[in-house]
């Protein structure tokens, strides 16, 4: 650009809501909604826009909102929300000759079927916890990233976990323990290894099972056996245990990108100055604290490809 000046920019909406319904769907044991929080970024030539008010090649957010609902109306078929990304960003790249490229990013709330008396409803849903996400980047050449994931996992095991051996230092008062609770609420965000859209493999290969199959790596590694459950020396230990559970799961995954608070269960001990002790902890009563908490996160990724 002229004047010295270097200038990138993008533009999009943000949180454009759509929930869909479709109905009575085979092998699905009823109606199937989802609903999805959309976000879509263009990257586009407009620079006139910027620098000479001039809007000619300028897709307005609006109509990217409105592509949004023609699309959901558009997918006959159940559709995961990768899938659906995949379905915007084509449109974006190959409809407008000047978007370059384009990023969707989709949050999927968690409607889960209920069972009634033990019999899935059909079209009755309850809200779950975790939420999953997708950022899926589309470039007019057809190449692709694709980073899918589970926010607000959160996970609690009682026992089976310790710390200890760390560095000790004049600032240091945390005792080593073989005897701790451990809580966490995880983000994980993996990123397939899919670089073009024609790389997406065909059904049965499915986005949506992935994140179940994905979240269930996860949360078994975390506890381990019903019974015995797995001791954990860290979180740290932990977290790359199950980061490599989903990479050693699924061929399709390049890296994975863990987030995981360690969230403080407190000891409680009281005692006053008349009494003496009045509460003595004995693993059994803790003070639940959100703030402040540990925070461990890393990012696996494969160095030969397995597929
Ligand atoms: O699993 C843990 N990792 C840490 O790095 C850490 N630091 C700390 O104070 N407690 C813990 N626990």
């Amino acid at each position: 650009m002229a004047d010295g000046l270097k200038l990138e920019q993008r533009h999009g909406k943000s949180r454009v809501r759509v929930a869909r319904v479709w109905r009575d769907v085979k092998g699905e044991g009823g109606d199937v909604i989802v609903e999805w929080k959309v976000g879509v970024s263009l990257f586009s030539d407009c620079l006139p826009a910027y620098t000479g008010g001039d809007n000619s090649a300028i897709v307005a957010t609006d109509t990217m909102k409105n592509t949004v609902y023609v699309k959901a109306k558009e997918c006959s078929d159940v559709v995961s929300m990768e899938e659906f990304a995949i379905i915007l960003g084509k449109h974006f790249t190959s409809f407008y000759p000047q978007v370059t490229a384009a990023i969707v990013t989709i949050v999927e709330k968690p409607w889960e079927r209920v069972a009634v008396d033990g019999r899935p409803h059909k079209h009755g849903f309850k809200l779950g916890s975790e939420k999953h996400r997708t950022e899926v980047t589309v470039k007019k050449c057809g190449s692709l990233e694709i980073e899918s994931g589970v926010e607000g996992l959160a996970l609690l095991k009682t026992t089976m976990s310790g710390f200890e051996g760390f560095v000790r230092d004049k600032y240091t008062v945390l005792p080593d323990t073989r005897e701790r609770m451990l809580a966490t609420e995880i983000t994980a965000l993996w990123r397939y290894s899919f670089k073009r859209i024609s790389d997406v493999p065909a059904k049965p290969f499915c986005f949506s099972k992935m994140h179940a199959d994905a979240k269930k790596a996860l949360v078994d590694t975390f506890l381990g056996p019903p019974n015995c459950g797995v001791y954990s020396p860290s979180v740290q230990n932990t977290l790359f245990l199950m980061g490599k559970a989903v990479l050693n799961r699924f061929p399709h995954v390049a890296s994975v990108h863990l987030k995981m608070p360690n969230i403080h269960f407190l000891p409680v001990n009281l005692s006053s100055k008349d009494n003496g002790t009045i509460v003595k902890f004995a693993d059994d009563v803790y003070n639940p604290t959100d703030e402040p908490h540990g925070t461990i996160e890393a990012s696996l990724t494969r160095t030969l490809s397995k597929i």
